[in-house]
């Protein structure tokens, strides 16, 4: 089936799997993904093209849960389902017509084998508890939410609340992936966090494209941390752009020290989590691309030139879409001082300084000094 799957010990590194050789499931998969923002709307157009490609494994249609709200004086969801296309998240891409706007969470969950969380992290919590027990048994879920959660004194993943919640297998994806690129067909990587190589095959069937190019891992929680602390290194890189005399070298050296950071963190963590992970789309790769295209940056580089609030900022810059490095930065900030490990991370302690307004920008080399 797998090249390497006949010969044990399966690989700890990290591969793409030959696609004649995965095998489909006894039953076609019906896939529903929750949240329809900039990224869950471009992932939604992937996935639906390949579930209408590969009937073998997949059904034909794919519900999507929209969080609803009027559009052009028009519901969205009824915009989505008759002229097939996002106007507010992902304007100006056709969306397959397989693909089924649903307003009703429980309606849009119930009977699917798969489950495909995207939405903004802060909403996690809330959306769990509106599909609790409303989920079929034996689904699996996968997350493309970046961020990472506090809760009651403890450091919660994304992906360990759904497990917990929803009593199912959960694995992760991210990666160098801007929506708006991703839903050109412009050429990206990404990675799959699995933890059962099956799931990790069909979910590999269910995203990879001739440019959308997904490589596998057994490492969950590598990929799912380095996506949701990126956006903290994000922000950093919008301070230095927003700074004049900073150039290329100083935001290079952001991104470094960043990246050593996403990997301490990870690995004082939690110990199952793999160096190797950190060279794929979702560690290395997602760096580089956030640091020079995302929505962090930006409204970092605008927070240096006006100094207006974040809220204001993600209002006028966004429309709608959300800021995930600022609530990241401040949830990791309380799980470093909660352990008392704020001294290893000095970067991470200095952003969240700087969003704070308790230090100014141009204070973010000082880092080895603040902390
Ligand atoms: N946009 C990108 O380029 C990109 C790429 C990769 C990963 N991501 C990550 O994917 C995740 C989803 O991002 P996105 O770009 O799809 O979202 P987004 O930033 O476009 O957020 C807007 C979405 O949030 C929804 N929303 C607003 N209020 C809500 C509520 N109370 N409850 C539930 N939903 C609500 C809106 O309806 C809309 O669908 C984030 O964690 C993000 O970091 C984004
Ligand atoms: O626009 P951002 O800053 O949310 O980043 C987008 C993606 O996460 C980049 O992979």
């Amino acid at each position: 089936m797998y090249k390497y799957l006949n010969s044990k010990p399966l690989p700890k590194a990290p591969f793409q799997p030959i696609e004649d050789e995965i095998k489909p499931p006894k039953k076609q998969e019906k896939v529903t993904l929750i949240g329809s923002g900039n990224w869950g709307t471009a992932c939604a157009k992937i996935v639906a093209e390949n579930c209408a490609k590969n009937p073998e494994f997949f059904e034909r249609e794919v519900r999507i849960w929209v969080f609803e709200e009027i559009v052009e004086g028009q519901k969205l969801t009824e915009i989505m389902n008759t002229r097939h296309e996002n106007v507010k998240y992902l304007p100006g891409h056709k969306l397959p017509d397989n693909l089924v706007a649903d307003p009703d969470i429980v309606s849009a969950v119930k009977d699917a084998t798969l489950l495909i969380f995207n939405f903004p992290h802060q909403f996690v919590a809330q959306t769990l508890e509106d599909i609790q027990g409303k989920v079929a048994k034996g689904a699996r879920a996968i997350t493309l939410v970046k961020g990472v959660n506090f809760i009651e004194k403890k450091h919660v993943l994304v992906s360990e609340m759904i497990s917990q919640e929803l009593g199912i297998e959960v694995c992760s994806l991210m990666g160098a992936n801007v929506a708006n690129e991703v839903a050109q067909g412009q050429f990206c990587e990404t990675t799959i966090g699995y933890k059962n190589l099956q799931t990790g095959l069909v979910l590999w069937k269910l995203f990879n494209t001739p440019n959308f190019h997904v490589r596998i891992v057994n490492d969950v929680k590598g990929v799912e941390i380095c996506g949701a602390l990126k956006n903290i290194v994000a922000l950093g890189a919008g301070f230095c752009d927003g700074v004049k005399s900073f150039g290329g070298n100083t935001k290079a050296a952001i991104m470094r020290v960043g990246l050593m950071e996403m990997k301490l963190f990870a690995q004082t963590f939690y110990s199952s989590v793999q160096t190797e992970t950190f060279f794929e789309s979702c560690g290395v790769g997602d760096i580089i691309t956030t640091c020079y295209g995302g929505r962090n940056r930006r409204c970092a580089e605008v927070y240096v030139r006006t100094r207006k609030s974040w809220q204001q900022i993600e209002e006028e810059q966004l429309n709608g879409q959300k800021l995930q490095g600022v609530g990241t930065s401040i949830e990791v900030y309380e799980i470093l001082k909660n352990a008392n490990l704020l001294y290893r991370f000095p970067l991470f302690h200095t952003i969240y300084l700087i969003v704070q307004g308790e230090l100014e920008p141009d204070e973010i080399v000082r880092y080895d000094e603040i902390c």
